[in-house]
């Protein structure tokens, strides 16, 4: 198993049953440790929905659901986990809804002092980004890949790399010590389709 592993994070919008075949072949395609739900302003209905067609098709692969932004709607729907900014629940709440075996990941933007005070309240990973322009969301927060070199150098709790990574600019962010990159657009909107875009990112995972 590569040292970094492939974190898919949903296209923005989708159709839940449109979509579950596009994420079955992405998943099928080669190793992927986890997926993220990620589905800004949609109802409590959508994302349960969503949860409900999605959920199968990532467990029975062996990989990890996780939802974002919303303990409560996680817990409730069998989701492996959440994650959550710095504008989202605190993580202390989440863990307490979450429970001891969730994942609960949060995101650090480019800040060694969020990431050092989530790790030591337990979180699961923390997230560094953006690293690279993104039309995803606007970013808060541009990081560099030393950081991700020197949080590996002084701690345990894996990191994640997230914004703007593509296939082209992913070695960098491998090389400097990401334990997972988060990838959105350079999945979904890979030229030759998403299952090779997994594919492309496992073999840079794996030089
Ligand atoms: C893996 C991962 N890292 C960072 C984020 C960003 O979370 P947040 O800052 O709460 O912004 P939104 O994604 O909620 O718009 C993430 N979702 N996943
Ligand atoms: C959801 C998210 N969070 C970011 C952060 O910097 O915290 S960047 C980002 C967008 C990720 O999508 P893409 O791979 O298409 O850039
Ligand atoms: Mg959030």
């Amino acid at each position: 198993m590569a040292d970094c592993r492939l974190y898919l994070i949903t296209p923005p919008t989708l159709d839940p049953q449109a979509f579950a075949p596009t994420l079955a072949a992405a998943l099928d395609a080669g190793d992927v440790a986890c997926v993220q739900l990620r589905l800004k302003d949609a109802s409590d209905d959508a994302v349960r929905r969503a949860v409900e067609v999605l959920r199968p098709v990532v467990q029975s692969r062996d990989v990890a659901l996780i939802l974002n932004d919303r303990p409560d709607l996680a817990a409730a729907t069998g989701c492996d986990g959440v994650h959550v900014g710095q504008d989202d629940m605190p993580f202390r709440d989440a863990r307490r809804v979450m429970g001891k075996d969730a994942i609960v990941g949060v995101t650090c933007h480019d800040s060694r002092h969020l990431a050092m005070v989530a790790g030591e309240e337990g979180a699961d990973y923390v997230a560094f980004g953006a690293f690279f322009p993104t039309s995803t969301k606007e970013p808060k927060a541009k990081a560099e890949p030393e950081l991700l070199t020197w949080w590996q150098e002084m701690m345990e709790v894996p990191c994640v790399a997230i914004g703007g990574i593509t296939v082209d600019n992913a070695a960098v962010l491998v090389d400097a010590g990401a334990d997972f990159l988060a990838v959105c657009g350079g999945v979904w909107n890979h030229p030759d389709g998403p299952a090779a875009a997994v594919k492309a990112f496992n073999a840079l995972m794996a030089r």
